[in-house]
């Protein structure tokens, strides 16, 4: 025999009725023997709760009465077989007819008690089932309507009545028995006490009803059939990424719903829990859905927590001072005084010097509270023993639940690590001693990045998403997000990372969609976009956006992107770029910039600004940090130079090669930075700053490749000309260069903290004599490449390789720990 409970929800309509038929007819024809117990329809209850304060202040009830006469017998006309329907609206009418002598009643006495609050909601349950037993009727014969609350006797504590359970076990048992072939819808939520008055269970009174009912008649299982997927993993409006848990222990389903989890509430399950009744949250709407059991005997589970609970808004309430060091009766006052005065404390942390308590309440309760505990410890607050009670609000709980997580190390080390990295600050924390549950409090602008995060970092199977906003959609760019949209399902699949575009801008447009950008057409989406670039708006957007795991792309040339960096770092968001700007401007800049990432726990990954995608700013690092000492460094490191000197051959022209490179995508967006040398010096000083040498721009020595007057062109038209001009000027370097075996390498050096570029004749022994198309090659000496150099070597310009480079950094944030 199994119960099935159907809550407001699946009540509520004429669809969910229909549904809820269903239901009913697919356990029928499985033979399955059933008992329903349902809750008034949706909205009903409040809807009588407000008809019952109308009538004590003497305002005008008809109205809200017919209209909830109205809304039952429309369900009755479109589902009640006709024969039957003027029976049930006959008996619809009587209750509501009680309802409206009771509401006269409450008008003409002034006077609403809890008592009479409990008999004018019973009608909302007792209309509801029987209603639904009139239903169900042509599904099977012998379905009778019961109003539970002749069998369920309590005191009478009205509003949150006590159950007599000696006694409701035997007339519970006793009514079943007697209706064996029958199919029973039940009322829940109410009962009566001693003197047959109505009482009301509480929370999740309809809940109750089912639990008492099946502990009484040891059924197979109880299932509450609601209008969600079972119990989620996260509040599913703030983490999309939530998922229905299959199974959990009833003491998780506690853990979980004691903050926020709406779905079910399991104080009231406690008497199927004991009987090791099996619970099953069940959706009407999507019946086949398997549901989420909570039970004994769970499967091997392989993740650490079970789910992430929430409050969205709470306050707390700090006291502290010397008066409590110490005094064995103070938590004892102040916690009996919140609770003798209703004040529901939802957490309470306390430091170990006993300096200080917090608790967390409501925010409706804490100015209440707070003048509570005033009176109450007045004359300690006047002695100065106690500080002024604080109160803050406008902040939240984010509880991580589960068993596994018992004497589990480095559950607390991932929960803060992923607070802490992604900048979501934790005002107070609490862990209860059972270890199933570690709350932590922060602000309620946090909760949504906090919540992600954290279902992030627990939730290993599923992927992480890295929510990327770029600048610079060009040459490089643009190939970039041709690079991710293609290896985009491969690195979901294999890395468990999922990148989301959800922001473009170039110089003219910009786009921002929280919801991702399809990188299908995002061109096109681009181009149509109504907003004009506006980088101070697109780095607030992506601020106020305040998503977990955040990276801000930087592929433009402009300095200007560079001065948000730190912002982007300050809110915890990674930046990535291949735009040198940042890193070669003052060294106080790029130190500062280092520092704050750092202090930030996020990350500045910029390989692409020293020979594209080679790996030569990480190898620096791993000799820095493995201890040695740079003692040398000689590089070529413009891919464009050495595409020119390596075509530069034969009957070609200069000017031809120059251009050829540009449309290869060698050159920076201004040709004139790579023959100007201007883009060299600042790789150089990228690579001395990161060997630990804190040099300006103007510490390098630059010699020039191009005559001054192609150098210092007004304009790129203007350099293409000058080139045309001095053709014979590099005729007879290439020619004097040749004569002697030897070819034009660009070369830099950087060796006892000095740095210079010189443009050199070399000779087949050189090392770099041997390059071809756009290589770079970087020699590195140092303590331990001393005899032989450290050499990274291969192609160093180019979108391809760059935009790789620019990938393989964005990847790496993702692979963090958080
Ligand atoms: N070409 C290469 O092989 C390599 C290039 N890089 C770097 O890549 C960066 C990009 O180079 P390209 O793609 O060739 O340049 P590009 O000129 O083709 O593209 C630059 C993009 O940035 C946008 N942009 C410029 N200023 C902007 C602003 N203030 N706000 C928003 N968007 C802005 C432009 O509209 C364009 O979409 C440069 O910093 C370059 O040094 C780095 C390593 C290798
Ligand atoms: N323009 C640069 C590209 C890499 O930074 C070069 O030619 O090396
Ligand atoms: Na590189």
């Amino acid at each position: 025999m199994k119960i099935l409970k159907f809550g407001g929800t699946s009540v509520g309509s004429i669809e969910s009725l229909k549904a809820l038929k269903k239901v009913v007819e697919n356990n029928l024809l499985q033979k399955n023997k059933i008992i329903l117990v349902v809750s008034a329809m949706g909205g009903v209850t409040n809807n009588l709760l407000k008809m019952a304060e109308e009538a004590v202040n003497g305002t005008d009830f008809s109205l809200a009465l017919a209209d909830l006469e109205k809304r039952h017998f429309a369900v009755v006309k479109e589902l009640v077989p006709l024969q039957q329907q003027n029976q049930v609206i006959t008996k619809l009418k009587l209750y509501f007819q009680e309802l409206e002598d009771i509401l006269q009643g409450i008008t003409s006495l002034k006077e609403l008690s809890i008592k009479t609050k409990d008999m004018v909601l019973s009608f909302g349950e007792k209309s509801a089932a029987l209603m639904i037993s009139r239903i169900l009727g042509p599904v099977f014969e012998n379905t009778e309507f019961l109003d539970a609350s002749q069998i369920i006797k309590t005191d009478s504590s009205f509003g949150n009545a006590k159950v007599n359970f000696g006694q409701t076990n035997l007339l519970i048992q006793d009514y079943f028995s007697q209706h064996q072939n029958h199919l029973i819808v039940a009322t829940g939520f109410i009962a009566s006490d001693n003197e047959n008055r109505i009482t009301t269970l509480g929370r999740g009174g309809s809940d109750y009803t089912a639990a008492i009912l099946g502990a009484a008649l040891n059924v197979s299982q109880i299932e509450i059939w609601t209008d969600v997927n079972g119990m989620m993993t996260a509040d599913p409006r703030r983490v999309k990424k939530a998922f229905s848990m299959e199974e959990l222990s009833y003491t998780e389903a506690m853990e979980l719903s004691f903050f926020g989890a709406k779905v079910i509430y399991p104080p009231t399950m406690i008497p199927a829990f004991l009987k090791k009744i099996p619970i099953v949250i069940k959706n009407t709407f999507e019946p086949d859905f398997a549901g989420t059991f909570i039970k004994h005997d769970l499967k091997p589970s392989n993740t650490t927590i079970r789910g992430i609970s929430s409050v969205d808004h709470i306050s707390i309430i700090n006291i502290e001072g010397s008066g409590m060091v110490g005094k064995a009766g103070f938590s004892g006052r102040l916690f009996s005084l919140l609770s003798r005065e209703q004040v529901n404390v939802i957490l309470i942390t306390q430091s170990s010097s006993e300096h200080s308590i917090t608790f967390a309440v409501n925010p409706d309760d804490a100015v209440k509270a707070k003048v509570l505990i005033e009176q109450e410890f007045e004359l300690e607050l006047l002695a100065g023993k106690l500080e002024p009670v604080k109160v803050e609000n406008n902040l939240s709980i984010l509880a991580i639940v589960g068993e596994n997580m018992k004497k589990t190390p480095g559950i607390s080390g991932k929960l803060f690590y992923s607070l802490g990295r992604n900048g979501v600050n934790v005002v107070a924390i609490a862990q209860g001693s059972s270890e199933y549950n570690i709350s932590v409090i922060i602000y309620n602008s946090d909760l949504s990045k906090a919540l992600n995060a954290v279902h992030d970092a627990f939730f290993a199977e599923l992927q992480k998403t890295l929510n990327v906003f770029m600048v610079g959609v060009g040459n490089i760019g643009k190939e970039l997000l041709s690079q991710i949209k293609g290896h985009k399902d491969f690195l979901a699949k294999n890395n468990l990372i999922n990148i989301q575009i959800l922001g473009l801008s170039n110089s003219r447009k910009m786009l921002v969609d929280a919801e991702g950008i399809d990188l299908n057409n995002w061109q096109q989406s681009l181009e149509q976009s109504s907003a004009e670039a506006n980088l101070e708006g697109f780095i607030n957007q992506m601020k106020t956006l305040n998503l977990p795991n955040c990276v801000f792309i930087d592929n433009t040339a402009s300095p200007y992107p560079s001065k948000f960096y730190k912002q982007a770092f300050e809110a915890n968001i990674s930046v990535v770029t291949c735009n040198k700007i940042a890193n070669s401007a003052e060294y106080a800049q790029f130190a500062d910039l280092k520092e704050t990432a750092q202090k930030h726990g996020v990350d500045f990954y910029y390989e692409t600004n020293v020979g594209a995608g080679l790996p030569i700013i990480k190898t620096l690092n791993d000799l820095m940090i493995s201890g040695d000492k740079i003692s040398k460094i000689e590089a070529i490191l413009s891919g464009t130079i050495s595409f020119i000197f390596n075509n530069f051959k034969g009957d070609a022209n200069f000017h031809d090669v120059v251009k050829l490179a540009q449309e290869k995508g060698f050159t920076e967006p201004d040709p004139r930075d790579d023959l100007g040398g201007v883009d060299f010096m600042r790789k150089m000083l990228i690579l001395a700053r990161n060997a630990g040498f804190a040099l300006e721009a103007n510490d390098v020595k630059l010699g020039a490749i191009i005559p001054d007057a192609a150098a210092k062109a007004a304009s790129v038209a203007d350099f293409y000309k000058e080139l045309q001009n001095e053709n014979k000027y590099f005729e007879k370097l290439k020619n004097d260069a040749e004569a002697s075996g030897k070819v034009l390498r660009y070369i830099g050096k950087l060796e006892n903290g000095k740095v210079e570029i010189s443009l050199q004749s070399v000779g087949a022994d050189h090392p770099f004599y041997a390059l071809s198309g756009s290589d770079n090659i970087i020699a590195f000496t140092t303590d331990r490449y001393n005899e032989t150099q450290m050499v990274v070597k291969g192609p160093g310009a180019g979108a391809a390789v760059t935009a790789a480079g620019v990938f393989a950094d964005l990847v790496k944030v993702g692979a963090s720990k958080a």
